[in-house]
């Protein structure tokens, strides 16, 4: 019978269905940070239970950790040490590697993942963190859990879940020069709204989708979480295979060339049936600014705020956020004047981003007034830009430098903006007060953060860098 991907990972790593009509799965990698996979680890050690693999789990630093210059154990967020030391005394005590603040390979976990091929194609991997669905652009099956799930997976290497229902976005057409990844993923948030993938596996598929590098189709389905998703996946190809070669945890020799092998077959069948299909086309997207507190809340950079009801969400909704933004309708979002520029975050950190921002940047400066801060989403992408010298690029423009972690994408950290700053920011979530009590965050690409920061107000970034 025809299978999509999705079908061919889950049948291959169902073990039993239990009599609650729920699937028991096999889960080959465990990802843990210190925001909540410390807590599983201490919930498994008070009940006694060992992990049962501890080789096929890793542990990270990313969330609450200071991305300043100098970082120690010390934190902004009032309790942050505590989540730092706990992580670190279960990870050692159950024997699981951790990726430390000082490791030259820490980073945001759906960063460093990939990096080091811990996430590989046609496995199982899970994390106690939304954005796992990410990790689903190398063809794994990869999806967020709560912490009590985390623990069932570290005693047990299995999970019971029910099967997903499939869907698959079909994107064909080329995007035009200057739109990314992640417009075309604020795009299909405008398009479909934030309920539109509904807790299926959305595939995503077609030519605009085969176009994308691997760090673009991260980005892709890195906002599946956005889209109210079970996952995302995309079927692993040759660039796939090229990017996880000679990666610290990918298998080697003979293992190599059989796994790749099996890889390139793990594609969805020509006639493998999908419970919904979309389609959309990547010709239309132009680089995309969000202007409410929800990422489905979004127009084109040259766009106008529109009126309630006539935006995406409820019609209060929208009126409360434009109260929330300060903005009116009508206002053009290419003239609003900002306080900060934010590149960072799982969504858009890699070398790929700082280096498309960077090539904004350079020789250019940020307007007066304009905080702007660029934080790297793993050492190994920090000292890779720091090599090329991107670094200098950002700090001759006027950003701060960071130590790489998830920082002020998300206020959990402890530093945040200032209430009412209006930032443009390279992440993927708007809600109220995300980045800081009552900071307003605009989602938009690194090269839309980059060019604003620029301008001094949400800016066009084909405009600025033909100026
Ligand atoms: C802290 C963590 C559980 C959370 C998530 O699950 O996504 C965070 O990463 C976020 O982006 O809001
Ligand atoms: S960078 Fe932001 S979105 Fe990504 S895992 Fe960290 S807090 Fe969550």
């Amino acid at each position: 019978m025809s299978r999509t991907i999705f079908d061919k990972i889950w049948d291959a790593h169902r073990v039993t269905r239990t009599p609650g009509g729920l699937d028991l799965i096999l889960i080959d990698r465990i990802l843990l940070h210190e925001r909540t996979g410390g807590v599983a680890l201490r919930g498994l050690e008070e009940r006694g239970l060992p992990v049962a693999a501890p080789d096929q789990a890793f542990a990270v630093m990313d969330h609450i950790i200071d991305t300043r210059p100098g970082r120690t154990d010390r934190t902004l967020m009032p309790t942050g040490t505590d989540f730092i030391l706990a992580t670190r005394e279960a990870a050692g005590k159950a024997g699981i590697r951790l990726f430390d603040l000082d490791d030259p390979q820490q980073g945001i976990v759906h960063v460093m993942s990939p990096e080091l091929g811990i996430v590989l194609p046609g496995a199982t991997l899970i994390c106690p963190d939304s954005h796992t669905c990410s990790q689903g652009a190398l063809g794994a099956l990869a999806w967020g859990i709560g912490s009590t799930e985390a623990e069932h997976a570290l005693a047990t290497s299995t999970l019971r879940v029910r099967r997903p229902p499939r869907m698959r976005i079909r994107i064909d057409g080329e995007l035009a020069p200057g739109v990314t990844a992640k417009d075309l993923a604020l795009a299909l948030l405008g398009r479909f709204g934030v309920g539109g993938g509904a807790g299926h596996v959305v595939e995503y598929a077609g030519s605009a989708v085969r176009a994308l590098d691997v760090e673009g189709r991260l980005t892709l389905c890195n906002m599946a979480t956005e889209f109210a998703a079970f996952t995302a996946i995309i079927a692993p190809d040759e660039k796939v295979i090229d990017f996880l070669e000679g990666r610290r945890f990918a298998p080697t020799g003979a293992d190599w060339a059989a796994a790749a092998g099996h890889w390139l077959s793990l594609a969805s069948d020509d006639d493998a049936r999908f419970d919904v299909e979309r389609i959309f086309d990547a010709r239309d997207v132009a680089p995309m600014i969000s202007w409410g507190t929800s990422p489905q809340q979004v127009v084109a950079i040259d766009g106008a705020v529109p009126a309630p009801g006539e935006g995406q969400g409820t019609t209060e909704g929208q009126a409360r956020a434009l109260d929330y933004m300060g903005l009116a309708p009508g206002m053009r979002l290419a003239e609003l004047p900002i306080d900060a520029a934010f590149i960072g975050s799982c969504t858009n950190s890699r070398i790929g981003d700082l280096r498309r921002a960077a090539a904004l940047l350079r020789g250019r400066h940020v307007a007066p007034g304009v905080k702007a801060i660029c934080v790297p989403g793993s050492t190994q992408v920090k000292r890779a830009a720091e090599a090329e010298g991107l670094d200098e690029i950002f700090r001759a423009a006027g950003f701060e430098w960071r130590e790489s972690g998830c920082s002020i994408c998300f206020f959990a950290g402890g530093e945040s903006f200032g209430p009412q700053e209006r930032v443009v920011s390279s992440t993927n979530r708007n809600f109220e007060s995300r980045q800081g009590p009552g900071t307003r965050t605009h989602l938009a690409s690194p090269e839309t953060v980059a060019a604003s920061a620029i301008a001094g107000h949400i800016a066009d970034p084909r405009q600025v860098a033909a100026r």
